[in-house]
């Protein structure tokens, strides 16, 4: 597809890491650090974050969206300090897919990604044929008019994804994005991650194991707001022996990096 270039085209990456963190705390509520000095550089690929229930992953990946501000350390994102007081440019080239996304039930498919797009700021005669291909991406084409209060979880949980992918991010943060996926649903998902990694950064959070292997170039293993392993999944893998409890190879890996019943996690 042809497109009138952007400013932002133009403008030479001097940047080495689209996400580079260092030393990164970033607290939630009073007092709770967590995200507790992490350091993270992230490119071109799928990035799997993966780990216990409270081991920090939203609260990152919110900090990675903007939306929280680190509390400490620094944050690089697109080569622009996430404590910059103007971060729209940098937000006009983030695709973010929260773990639980409100959205307008009497919106069509179409209505509401056209929507998103406009709250992006993506030039108005861009947006027909970002929002189309978008919602083709997804596999929704067919019910494109149907309104959301008609659709499945499943379908929903698409429509979520498209909104993320429609302004073509740079980073893309996807936050439990396999929810209610059924498994013919989440294997296209995974095709989906592996093709849009090819030239976009993605980090996406899970807790399913599956996910990683199947879909992640590396993988970040979290526990109490910390990295506990860095890798990619055959040395995530090669970190367990049969003595450690799983299904698979990477999920005893897993069990054997965070401890028996998960040990680092926050419980
Ligand atoms: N607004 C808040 N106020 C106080 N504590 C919070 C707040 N948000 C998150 N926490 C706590 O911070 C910790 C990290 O939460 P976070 O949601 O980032 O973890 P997570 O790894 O995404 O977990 P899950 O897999 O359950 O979504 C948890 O112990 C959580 O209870």
């Amino acid at each position: 597809m042809i497109r009138a270039l952007e400013p932002d085209d133009l403008a030479p990456a001097t940047y080495a890491w689209d996400v580079h963190a260092t030393g990164l705390r970033v607290r939630v509520g009073r007092n709770r650090m967590a995200v507790d000095g992490l350091d993270l550089a992230f490119g071109t690929g799928v990035h799997g974050l993966l780990g216990p229930n409270g081991a920090g992953k939203t609260t990152l990946i919110r900090a990675l969206a903007t939306v929280l501000r680190p509390t400490g350390g620094s944050l690089e994102l697109l080569g622009t300090s996430a404590s910059t007081v103007d971060l729209r440019a940098v937000r006009r080239r983030i695709g973010y897919l929260p773990q639980d996304f409100g959205y307008y039930r009497r919106f069509t498919v179409r209505e509401f990604v056209e929507y998103m797009a406009w709250l992006k700021e993506m030039p108005g005669r861009e947006i027909p044929d970002a929002v189309q291909r978008a919602v083709e991406r997804v596999g929704l084409t067919e019910r494109a008019g149907d309104k959301l209060r008609t659709l499945s979880g499943g379908m929903v949980r698409r429509v979520g994804i498209a909104q993320a992918i429609v302004n073509d991010p740079r980073v893309l943060l996807l936050d439990e994005p396999t929810v209610g996926l059924d498994p013919a649903q989440r294997l296209r998902f995974r095709e989906m991650l592996r093709a849009l990694g090819t030239d976009t950064c993605v980090v996406v959070s899970t807790h399913l194991v599956e996910d990683v292997a199947a879909a992640c170039d590396d993988v970040t293993l979290m526990a109490r707001g910390r990295v506990v392993f860095q890798g990619d999944p055959a040395a995530l893998a090669a970190a367990g022996t049969d003595e450690h409890p799983g299904d698979s190879a990477i999920e005893r890996g897993y069990s054997a990096l965070l401890g028996p019943a998960g040990e680092g996690s926050g419980w």
